[in-house]
């Protein structure tokens, strides 16, 4: 007899595989509308929460979660909606929740806390019926043997959280949005006053801003946009799809953060020089290398990431050398004028676009990813020739991946110096200068008005001399 009619035997029930089969005339009622899309936002919020994983490659239309992916345009819009409000005011919701229980829910009803946050996340923050919301969570409780018991205080309490939506929201605002551990080290790096800014900045969600092969001016009326002090070009908020918008199929423009757009603009003039860009995907940085009249080398490890290089390139009609493979392995024939080295990082600056960021890593990734980054930065610095000039780069807003870095290479490399920006190069965005001269955006920066979100990413950037 197999392990499984042995086990069968033993405890007298049907298998998990036999149980699964139900007999004729006992299957369930048909899920409700809208159910699937709120337990698929249920399920990934605590993949993200519980094992880490990245939303973005569970969002992937290719090589994302099935549950995801078989969802219609429309549920997968609403989900992702779904999923991003809740982690951006993941503990305000946390706290709304509890301060409608009495008693603490069981350390094993985990996923019916998840239904509860996904059911807050629409009532508090999103412009989705709260009826629809509250009737698919205790669906979802009744459907999960685990959390049937708890169907009814799914139903008070979510009831009373449409109720009074108003107070709550009052009443949660002054709970940090942030995780503690962030919370601390953005304190410890910028003041409490300052991190809670930057905190409170990442709950909105961030513009779309471009970089243009020429003439921002231009191409922000055109767009109905408007020029940044970087030069790229902000898009008031619109339905739809930025590939429909004028000058996309021809290649004028291409997707880019305003913060993302300034390492590459550091070099100064470099026409006809050789740069390599040696963290070169999506190729943004690359794109804008080219476009400045340099003759680039991308290198780029990630044979997905440098096929989304090569299309990007493509259809910019931009064109530079693509070396696939580790940076560490990059040996140009001779000595380079400079490299940008957009090093990966925790992405603690990229949190408006990506909040799940904050849930899926922590102060021991933040530590590791700096001990990369000081490697690549050390050996970049030895592709220079003698004057030539790395700028190095990153999207976390934690000093240990940014100043902290630059400082310790400048203190034990011999021939290593800043070449420090100047404000008066950079008008408007002379607060993101820092005293010795490297770059420090910060979410909270660039202000907003009526027409126009605020904020930038958090992004570091320090220009280096060889020689
Ligand atoms: C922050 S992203 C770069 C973004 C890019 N500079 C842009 O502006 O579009 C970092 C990139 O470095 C790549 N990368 C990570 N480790 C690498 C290595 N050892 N050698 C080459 N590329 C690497 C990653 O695959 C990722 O595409």
């Amino acid at each position: 007899m197999n392990d499984k009619k042995n086990n069968e035997k033993k405890n007298g029930k049907p298998s998990e595989h036999r149980r699964r089969q139900a007999p004729a005339g006992a299957e369930r009622a048909p899920a409700k509308p809208g159910l699937e899309v709120r337990a698929t936002a249920a399920k990934l919020l605590a993949a993200v929460i519980d094992k880490k994983i990245s939303l973005d490659g569970m969002l992937d239309l290719t090589h994302g979660n099935p549950a995801y992916k078989a969802l219609n345009d429309a549920d997968r819009g609403l989900a992702r909606a779904i999923l991003t409000t809740a982690l951006r005011h993941l503990p305000r919701l946390e706290a709304a929740i509890a301060s409608l229980i009495d008693t603490p829910l069981p350390e094993g009803a985990r996923a019916l806390q998840h239904v509860l946050i996904v059911a807050a996340a629409q009532i508090l923050h999103l412009d989705v019926p709260s009826h629809a919301a509250v009737d698919l969570a205790v669906e979802q409780a009744n459907r999960d043997p685990r959390n049937r018991r708890f169907a009814k205080l799914v139903n008070a309490v979510l009831r009373r959280m449409v109720r009074e939506k108003d107070e709550i929201l009052a009443a949660t605002a002054s709970v940090s949005p942030v995780p503690d551990w962030f919370r601390k080290r953005l304190a410890a790096a910028y003041g409490a006053e300052e991190a809670e800014r930057i905190a409170e900045a990442q709950l909105v969600p961030a513009a779309i801003d471009m970089t243009v092969k020429s003439d921002p001016k231009a191409w922000a009326e055109r767009l109905g946009g408007k020029v940044l002090p970087t030069g790229s070009i902000r898009l008031a908020a619109f339905e739809g799809s930025v590939t429909g918008l004028e000058g996309f199929d021809q290649g004028e423009w291409w997707i880019q953060d305003a913060a993302a757009a300034i390492p590459a603009k550091l070099f100064g003039d470099i026409s006809g020089k050789r740069i390599a860009d040696l963290c070169a995907a999506p190729g943004g940085k690359t794109a804008q290398l080219i476009a400045a009249g340099a003759k680039v080398t991308a290198v780029e490890q990630s044979s997905n990431r440098l096929a989304r290089l090569k299309e990007n390139l493509g259809r910019l009609g931009l064109e530079a050398e693509l070396v696939g493979g580790d940076l560490f392995d990059f040996q140009p024939d001779e000595p380079l004028d400079g490299i940008l080295l957009d090093a990966p990082c925790s992405s603690t600056g990229t949190t408006r676009r990506h909040p799940d960021v904050l849930w899926t890593k922590g102060p021991e990734d933040i530590g590791k990813l700096a001990v990369l980054q000081e490697r690549m930065l050390r050996h970049a610095l030895t592709l220079v020739k003698p004057g030539g000039i790395v700028v190095f780069s990153n999207c976390s807003l934690d000093p240990i991946e940014g100043e902290k870095l630059v400082a310790k290479i400048i203190g034990d490399t011999k021939n290593v110096s800043r070449v420090p920006v100047d404000p008066k190069d950079w008008p408007g965005l002379e607060s993101a200068i820092t005293e010795l001269g490297e770059f420090r955006t910060t979410p909270a920066m660039l202000p907003g008005d009526d027409k126009f979100v605020g904020g930038m990413d958090g992004f570091f950037a320090s220009v280096l001399r060889f020689g």
